[in-house]
């Protein structure tokens, strides 16, 4: 009989994703393997994996393994890595928390950005510390098709590009990626956001994620739109002291984003398990193998 590798799945804003719990981060997930679990049609389905690892177990997480025990080593559904998942870091901890690895509370979750704080509310809600935005100086341009916006650089950790435009559906289908000048902006790729106004400190986007294509919902870049939107609308918490709050409306649900005046971002959404199963692991290594 096949070795049997456990599986979840879940979603935050339907924004979905593979989960691998491997404590002692033994499997070999490589960038083929996990495109072949993200395929729609022939793996599970997801816009990425998250694998579950021990601080303690993963070189680039050792360091970290002091101050948050569980890593959460992200990976767009293209096989590539990301620095960090605001949606999935949500899902997360929600799946420690249905593991019986932690209770509800705040949790440290170690990820490629650096410790974040996750909040596990008794309402079902998900807040998540996820740092300070870094605003690059520079123009930025982004294109689809006959449209082209100005777009402001967002840093969450990973790359952004914000662009308010006067219709969401000027973004087309984004099958393919939007492109962007000057190309020394992004020189790991970038996730785009197409941005409209709902009214006061409420906003509407559409996101294409670098390395998983159009998602229904992005939590980092639903941070850096309400960054974008503040600095538009001439708010900064750091000058005024007050917090500023952005409600973010996403294909696949609603956010709510909240800038401190200590520059601090926290956001707030749901975080759900919806089933959990196990994969052939010869099947996966089939699969990869096809793909590599
Ligand atoms: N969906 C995520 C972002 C995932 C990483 C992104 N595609 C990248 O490559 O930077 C989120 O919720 O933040």
């Amino acid at each position: 009989m096949s070795t049997r590798i456990a599986f979840l799945k879940g979603h935050g804003t339907e924004n979905d994703f593979v989960i691998v719990p491997d404590p002692e981060n033994v499997i070999d997930l490589s960038p083929a393997a996990v495109a072949a679990l993200c395929d729609r049609r022939a793996g599970i389905g997801g816009d990425g994996v998250l694998h579950v690892v021990r601080s303690a177990a993963h070189p680039e997480a050792e360091d970290m393994a002091a101050e948050a025990e569980w890593f959460m080593d992200y990976r767009n559904g293209d096989g590539s890595v990301a620095e960090m998942c605001g949606n999935g870091v949500r899902v997360f901890a929600r799946y420690l928390q249905r593991a019986g690895h932690v209770a509800e509370g705040d949790v440290a979750v170690a990820t490629r950005g650096g410790v974040k704080t996750v909040h596990i509310a008794k309402d079902g809600d998900i807040t998540v510390g996820m740092g300070k935005a870094l605003l690059p100086e520079g123009e930025v341009t982004v294109r689809v098709g006959e449209h082209s916006w100005p777009a402001r650089n967002v840093n969450m950790g990973n790359p952004h590009a914000v662009a308010f435009v006067a219709d969401l559906a000027h973004a087309g289908d984004l099958l393919s990626p939007p492109s962007y000048s000057p190309a020394s902006a992004y020189p790991d790729g970038v996730n785009v956001e197409f941005v409209v106004d709902r009214g006061p400190g409420h906003v509407a986007m559409r996101v294409h994620e670098r390395g998983s294509g159009e998602t229904r919902s992005c939590g980092t870049g639903a941070c850096a739109v309400a960054v974008a939107t503040a600095r538009r609308d001439g708010a900064d918490p750091a000058v005024t002291g007050t917090p500023v709050t952005c409600t973010v409306d996403l294909p696949g649900g609603t956010l709510v984003i909240t800038e401190r005046p200590d520059g601090e971002i926290e956001m707030t959404g749901p975080a759900v398990i919806v089933a959990e199963g196990e994969i052939d692991a010869e099947w996966l290594a089939d699969a990869a193998r096809r793909r590599a």
